[in-house]
């Protein structure tokens, strides 16, 4: 530990240098939109002009200097329709795109059971819940993202850290967005490992993608079964003739590709983990779900459902979500240039003391009938504007495609690893810290372990 009077006054790193002489890089005009109703004016009433975020967010266009493009960072118009209806209608299609993902889910599931059961019976029986939800979600969105039969357990290790230290580099280069040549030359050694990264996920992909090609070419069987297999079928508009149509180059579907199984990974496992840490927090919470998953048989369950939205208001995992004005426009009642960024919070959304009691508090019970939440959807209409009570998934025209496969992945996740296992703080540890961590998701600052007990007759039933 360094005392105060040991710590340098100034760090002379460059950002610092330029800030005290007055220049300041990063800074892009922005204003901040805090409130449901005025959020939904603009981003679903208004979507023509606020269905595009701000340039350079995304390492596949930061990389290639904005000429290859992925679903997040594309501007709206009829590329963007193609990859995102790609995504929704084929990948993520509400039964058949779903239904298709089942077996994966339960093989990472059994794999995650085995896993923390293993590690509760070993040693002082904690648990490092994070590493354990990662590596069985990371290994389901592979499968989903590559389908059966070309990828092994080491190469799904390999890709698990590139992606890693992929997420760790990128954020250096999204603050800098629109002086990425600048930040390019500041932080020219993290540059050079963001490029090697890209290198590394492209050496790791594109044989996967071959594979899969020759894969179904041999069997003869084209019918899509995995998102690779959605992007190997998919046809956009050429550049300069938006009739012509062109197939996906490498450069497009290793992005996507990282695009994909970033997104669906990370977003799953921050909400998994702050979920687990409540129920470790209230054990009431914690066995009232247990029961009454179990009492359901499978069947839905509206209190899983009311921990999952309690979980999603309170720890959304994208806090805010932002728009690039290309024209000046008025935001509420404060007019906004063009050229601004306006950022909605979402997190404040969800927790607007208007509108939710003890918003800081872990309450599953007021989305049951009666609650003030009860009823809440998570897709705002046009004319909703004044009733939106959270949105953790955004809204209007670029709202999470992954949605319905995200909340049957937090539902099935959630109700295994309650019934199989009871969830405890560690002993002579202190209470679990709820603080967060503000990075590329929001996640939990110290990472959640716990004692964890196997309730012998859930794991006889799993086996
Ligand atoms: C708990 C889980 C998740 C949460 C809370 C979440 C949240 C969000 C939010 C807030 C946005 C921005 C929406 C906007 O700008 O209005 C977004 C966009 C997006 N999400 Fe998710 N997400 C989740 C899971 C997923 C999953 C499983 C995928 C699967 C690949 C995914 C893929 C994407 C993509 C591609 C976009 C960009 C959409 C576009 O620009 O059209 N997300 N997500």
């Amino acid at each position: 530990k360094k005392w105060p009077w040991q710590k340098p006054v100034i760090t002379w790193d460059w950002e610092s240098v330029l800030r005290f002489l007055g220049i300041r890089l990063g800074d892009i005009p922005t204003t901040v939109v805090r409130d449901g109703a005025v959020t939904v004016d603009a981003l679903v009433r208004r979507a023509d002009a606020f269905s595009d975020r701000p340039a350079g967010g995304g390492a596949t266009t930061i990389i290639s200097g904005g000429r290859l493009q992925i679903i997040t960072t594309v501007p709206h118009g009829p590329h963007w329709v193609a990859l995102r209806r790609n995504l929704t209608s084929e990948a993520f299609h509400p039964v058949r795109g779903l239904a298709r993902a089942t077996p994966h889910r339960e093989r990472a599931l059994a794999g995650l059971v085995a896993d923390v059961a293993s590690r509760s019976c070993s040693g002082d029986g904690v648990v490092p819940v994070r590493d354990c939800l990662y590596a069985a979600l990371f290994k389901l969105n592979v499968a989903t993202c590559f389908g059966d039969g070309v990828v092994d357990c080491e190469q799904v290790e390999a890709m698990r850290v590139a992606q890693r230290e992929f997420l760790h580099i990128l954020p250096t280069f999204r603050v800098f967005a629109t002086f990425q040549k600048v930040a390019k030359l500041l932080y020219w050694d993290r540059w050079k490992q963001l490029v090697h990264s890209r290198r590394k996920q492209e050496e790791m992909y594109l044989p996967l993608i071959r594979a899969r090609q020759e894969q179904r070419r041999r069997t003869g069987d084209t019918t899509a079964t995995s998102y690779v297999d959605t992007l190997l079928d998919l046809e956009v508009p050429a550049e300069g003739d938006p009739h012509q149509k062109r197939n996906l180059n490498d450069g497009e579907m290793v992005g996507l590709v990282s695009e994909y199984l970033g997104a669906s990974t990370g977003t799953v496992l921050a909400l998994l983990e702050w979920t687990l840490a409540n129920l470790v927090l209230q054990p009431g919470v914690q066995t009232r779900l247990r029961r009454e998953v179990e009492a359901a048989g499978g069947e839905a369950c509206a209190y899983l459902r009311a921990v999952v939205m309690e979980a999603l208001r309170r720890h959304p995992p994208v806090p805010a979500v932002q728009r690039h004005m290309s024209s000046d426009v008025v935001v509420g009642t404060t007019p906004v240039d063009r050229g601004t960024l306006v950022n909605f919070s979402l997190e404040d959304i969800g927790r607007d003391s208007k509108i939710w009691t003890s918003p800081e508090d872990f309450i599953p019970d007021r989305f049951m009938p009666g609650g003030e939440g009860a009823g809440v959807r998570l897709t705002v209409g046009s004319k909703e504007a004044t009733k939106v009570k959270m949105m953790p998934f955004g809204a209007g025209r670029r709202i999470c495609p992954g949605m319905g496969y995200a909340m049957v992945n937090l539902e099935y996740f959630l109700a295994k690893l309650v019934t199989a296992f009871e969830w405890h703080p560690v002993k002579g540890e202190e209470e679990v810290d709820l603080t967060a961590e503000h990075g590329f998701f929001t996640t939990m600052l110290n990472p959640l372990r716990a004692q964890v007990v196997p309730r012998t007759t859930s794991l006889q039933t799993t086996a």
